[in-house]
């Protein structure tokens, strides 16, 4: 059950341009503040904290022709791609410490590649309260944050649908949303017709979390890497205030807690984002502990008397 991990490189990615409310480009270093890199190494793991990427500041403009600062978005995760896609090629665990989730292009645009290049089977596993799903035509915001998982499967601006290259960088049946409760109307036709396999919260309570995360794990095996884009909102928002973007109803602190175990256990974990932790609405760093707490158990920690 536990394995020993490679090297963790920690990416720190301090922008905010994807998202409506300013704050997320404070998240690395509320991670860093909140012990992340002590708790690895604590548990034996070699981590490496890489510092945080250069970007283009926020302007902090209107969104135009339905996005907003669609080029520094572009930017970020121009880099971001860059600094994974090495981390992987060192063989490294790349941590992307977000900034707000348009950046999970960049990353999973660079774990898709690697993972083309290595043979090896993709998964990734979306834990959001959000599907992320929007395109510029049917967005309620602009904001690009909602609008990751449209770009890798294709839809989206070209700049982003083709950052690696080639379009596009994830098909629908790599991916598993988990922790799904806010779907804008014209996202959700979309949803449907790219047939993303969603685990959302009405699933989750019907079926509970260990049969829900069973299913989402349905599949994966020696070949597969399972990349996880943690978005901090996946959590309800009454134990994780600190996100610009809260939706109630979500897992519980146990809930979380026993999706991280599981997918430690498959033990195929290789490579992470923690994205939109954003400080300027938490209290005193109470969500970048849990975010540390609940990373710890990603990388196996357990309280499990059978162990
Ligand atoms: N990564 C996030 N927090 N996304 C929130 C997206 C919210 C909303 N669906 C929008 O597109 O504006
Ligand atoms: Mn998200
Ligand atoms: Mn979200």
């Amino acid at each position: 059950m536990s394995r020993t991990f490679p090297q963790i490189a920690l990416i720190g990615a301090p922008t905010d341009v994807g998202a409506g409310h300013r704050g997320a480009s404070m998240g690395p270093e509320a991670l860093r503040v909140a012990g992340l890199g002590e708790a690895l190494r604590a548990r034996g793991l070699d981590v490496l904290d890489t510092g945080n990427l250069l970007g283009p500041a926020n302007p902090w403009q209107p969104p135009t022709a339905g996005y907003r600062h669609l080029d520094q978005v572009v930017e970020w995760n121009r880099r971001v791609m860059e600094a994974v896609a090495s981390q992987l090629r060192f063989g490294r665990l790349p941590v992307m410490l977000g900034g707000d989730h348009c950046l999970a292009v960049g990353s999973i645009t660079a774990v898709a590649a690697h993972c083309r290049a290595t043979g090896r089977k993709l998964r990734v596993l979306w834990l959001d309260a959000h599907a992320d799903f929007n395109t510029c035509e049917v967005t309620p915001s602009g904001n690009c944050h909602g609008m990751p998982v449209a770009c890798l499967c294709g839809l989206g601006p070209r700049p982003l649908t083709h950052l690696g290259g080639d379009a596009p960088a994830l098909q629908p049946g790599e991916i598993r949303q988990i922790g799904i409760r806010s779907v804008d109307p014209g996202e959700k036709k979309l949803v449907k017709e790219y047939g993303l396999d969603v685990y959302d919260m009405r699933h989750i309570d019907e079926v509970g979390m260990k049969r829900a995360m069973e299913e989402a794990l349905a599949g994966v095996d020696d070949e597969t890497h399972i990349h996880v884009s943690f978005d901090v909102d996946f959590l309800d928002p009454v134990i994780a205030p600190g996100v610009g973007t809260t939706i109630p109803g979500g897992p519980t602190y146990r809930e979380a807690q026993l999706v991280m175990e599981m997918i430690a256990d498959t033990g195929r974990m290789g490579s992470l984002d923690i994205v939109e932790l954003n400080p300027a609405f938490d209290d005193h760093n109470r969500t970048g502990l849990l975010a540390v707490d609940l990373v710890e158990s990603l990388f196996g920690k357990s309280t499990l008397m059978r162990d």
